[in-house]
């Protein structure tokens, strides 16, 4: 029988949802009990995760849908968009499926903000579940309802908030996951420290060879303290009016990073992870941390193996990129700052800050 740990999520309105944690799970009669009824599942994923793991998604979701539809996407943060999209409407609308009809996401980040997405407009809203099979998706993006695609002028800026039934983290899944999206996947679990939790840091820091080792003890914790913080934030403020933000911290130079390339060039948590040492660095230059917080988060993502030093777009591209970022009001860019280690918040910085951050780290 395998080992699960469940955290929970609670929202206004009496809404809650489960998030479990384990290995073994896709092979858990357990994990999956209690879901929406339906005679229809959809499974969504792509070419890479659909030929790993639907088959076994498939065998358990049969056993309580009569019929279980697989429908496989390109694979890339470059698909992350209105194709993609149309591609899962497509299939719902042809298949003539109803509004009971459940979708799981079985995939990423990518797969689970898309399935969501699709879940949240389809005939105005069925069920989904989360089925996260990276290390980003299970500490992230599958919790929390933040649903959405990209446009090429900016990251996730066609979306809507819509919470899934559940949330399957299957730890199991993690072995097949290349070494560089492991890495990736810790720019999240690294972010929930400096913004959150300082002795979530301090554990990070020395776990990380095991991390990094794939030790599953230790990545089960780095789970379950990612969703518990995580669920603790979305819990107080599901829509981002404010406390939210937080969990933005590094994203507003990520994004423009992941744009500004042309999505897929760098990995979503590599740009994070840039975009960290970035808005840190912003902090201590505007009197908020230590120099010293600054130097060990970075001492912490060069060891993690992600990248510290931001594209050349250069200063003017940046800022036309930041000016876009969700949380910019009146042509102001806000970034998620450190006000301390284990404590964040949301700042308008001059233009001249940012220029001089930017070209501090050689982005100019
Ligand atoms: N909604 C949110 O709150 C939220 C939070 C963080 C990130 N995101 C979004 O998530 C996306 C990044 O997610 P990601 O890092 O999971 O990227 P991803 O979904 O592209 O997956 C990374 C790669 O790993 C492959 N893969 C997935 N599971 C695998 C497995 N078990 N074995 C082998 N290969 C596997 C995928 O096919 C892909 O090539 C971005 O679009 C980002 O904007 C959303
Ligand atoms: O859940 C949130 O809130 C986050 O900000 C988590 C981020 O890691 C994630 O990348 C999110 O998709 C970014 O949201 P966005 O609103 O800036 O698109
Ligand atoms: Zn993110």
């Amino acid at each position: 029988m395998p080992v699960s740990d469940t955290v929970h999520i609670q929202l206004p309105g009496d809404r809650r949802y489960e998030i479990r944690i384990g290995a073994g799970l896709l092979d858990s009669s357990d994990a999956w009990h209690g879901l929406p009824r339906a005679a229809a599942a959809v499974i969504v994923s792509n070419e890479t995760v659909a030929p790993l793991y639907a088959g076994r998604l498939r065998e358990r979701l049969q056993q309580v849908y009569g019929r279980v539809d697989l429908v496989v996407l390109p694979d890339g943060e470059q698909h992350k968009g209105w194709e993609s999209l149309n591609r899962i409407c497509d299939h719902l609308l042809g298949a003539a499926m109803d509004r009971k009809t459940v979708l799981f996401a079985l995939g990423g980040g990518v797969i689970g903000d898309m399935t969501g997405f699709a879940a949240a407009i389809y005939m105005r809203g069925v069920p989904f579940v989360q089925v996260p099979t990276t290390l980003l998706a299970q500490v992230d993006s599958s919790v929390g309802g933040k649903t959405a695609i990209n446009h090429p002028l900016g990251k996730n800026m066609l979306g809507a908030f819509y919470q899934p039934e559940r949330v399957i983290a299957d730890l199991d899944t993690l072995d097949t996951l290349p070494d560089r999206e492991l890495r990736a996947g810790l720019a999240e679990v690294i972010k929930y420290g400096p913004i959150a939790d300082a002795l979530f840091l301090d554990w990070i820091d020395a776990n990380l060879d095991a991390l990094l080792a794939r030790d599953k003890g230790v990545l089960a914790h780095a789970v379950r303290r990612s969703c518990e913080i995580k669920a603790l934030v979305v819990g107080q403020d599901e829509r981002e009016q404010g406390l939210r933000a937080i969990l933005n911290f590094g994203h507003t130079f990520g994004h423009a990073i992941e744009a500004g390339l042309g999505y897929g060039a760098w990995l979503h948590g590599e740009a994070v992870a840039c975009g960290m040492v970035l808005a840190a660095d912003l902090s201590h230059r505007l009197g908020l941390v230590p120099a010293d917080a600054v130097l060990r988060l970075r001492a912490l993502i060069e060891r993690a193996g992600l990248p510290l030093r931001p594209p050349q777009l250069g200063v003017d591209r940046y800022l036309q990129l930041m000016r876009v970022d969700k949380k910019a009001e009146a042509g102001a860019i806000r970034f998620v700052l450190l006000e301390a280690v284990g404590r964040a918040g949301l700042h308008a910085v001059p233009d001249a800050v940012i220029a001089e951050v930017l070209q501090a780290h050689g982005a100019a």
